[in-house]
């Protein structure tokens, strides 16, 4: 995404969304840097909400279950590509489509750069962190939301996959209340790993303080010793 949203999440309610469809579905063979090969299908569509090129991976038989698994991923150039260890994003790609994998379901890899402010402005934030602020003030400081995603578009993707019921992977409550109130039906929440380094441990203190991101804190187990709260 070029262009820095207006303030605030422009959400949808509702299941006023247009309809998406299916442009192209092709099988491509997955490597992970540790060795870890899966099959996906790569879907594309036509019609998404925002424009944006967001690709869905099938991963196993999603059919098999009455509610298969769905992760949300929003891009993170820094974190899914180069290794960035200042995020969690690379690490919970890699679970995301192993956990998909195992058990049928789909990732969304949403073009959402920067919680949706997009990668240049994602690095100036990284710029005003290292003076001090945290990640969501760094946001407001460039006078950008703290977090411009809407998920309308994978609302519309999950509907062109046929998938109603579902199980989904996150520990960012916004995504099931977005979810919801377009019509997705979430049956459950199943929280990700939390993969904490030294780099990014103020990052994932502020995930969980400022927007409920359903992470333990050190305070109670040390930094070394993160993990999701159940449920
Ligand atoms: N603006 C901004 N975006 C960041 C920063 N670090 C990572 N991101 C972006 O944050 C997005 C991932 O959001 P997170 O808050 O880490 O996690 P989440 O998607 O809300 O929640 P989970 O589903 O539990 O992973 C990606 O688009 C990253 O590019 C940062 O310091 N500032
Ligand atoms: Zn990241």
């Amino acid at each position: 995404m070029d262009a820095a949203p207006s303030a605030g999440h422009s959400r949808s309610s509702g299941h006023s969304s247009p309809t998406a469809s299916i442009r192209t579905r092709v099988t491509i063979p997955l490597r992970f840097a540790d060795g870890y090969e899966v099959t996906a299908d790569a879907v594309t569509f036509h019609g998404l909400a925002d424009g944006e090129e967001h690709v869905a991976l099938v991963l196993g038989d999603p059919t098999a279950t009455p509610a298969p698994l769905v992760r949300l991923h929003s891009e993170c150039l820094t974190g899914d590509v180069f290794g960035s260890a200042r995020c969690d994003c690379g690490p919970q790609l890699r679970e995301a489509v192993e956990r998909i994998a195992t058990t049928g379901g789909v990732l969304l890899y949403l073009r959402q750069e920067g919680r949706g402010i997009g990668l240049y402005n994602k690095l100036d934030a990284y710029a005003l962190q290292d003076a001090g602020l945290d990640t969501y003030e760094a946001n407001t400081a460039l006078g950008l939301p703290e977090d411009g995603r809407d998920y309308t578009a994978a609302a519309q993707m999950l509907t062109a996959l046929g998938i109603g019921d579902l199980d989904l992977l996150t520990n960012n409550p916004d995504k099931a209340g977005q979810l919801r109130d377009l019509g997705v039906s979430v049956r459950h929440v199943r929280p990700t790993g939390v993969f904490a380094t030294d780099s990014n441990v103020r990052y994932l203190h502020a995930k969980a303080e400022r927007t409920h991101h359903t992470i333990a804190l050190p305070e109670q187990a040390g930094p070394g010793a993160f993990s999701t709260l159940a449920g």
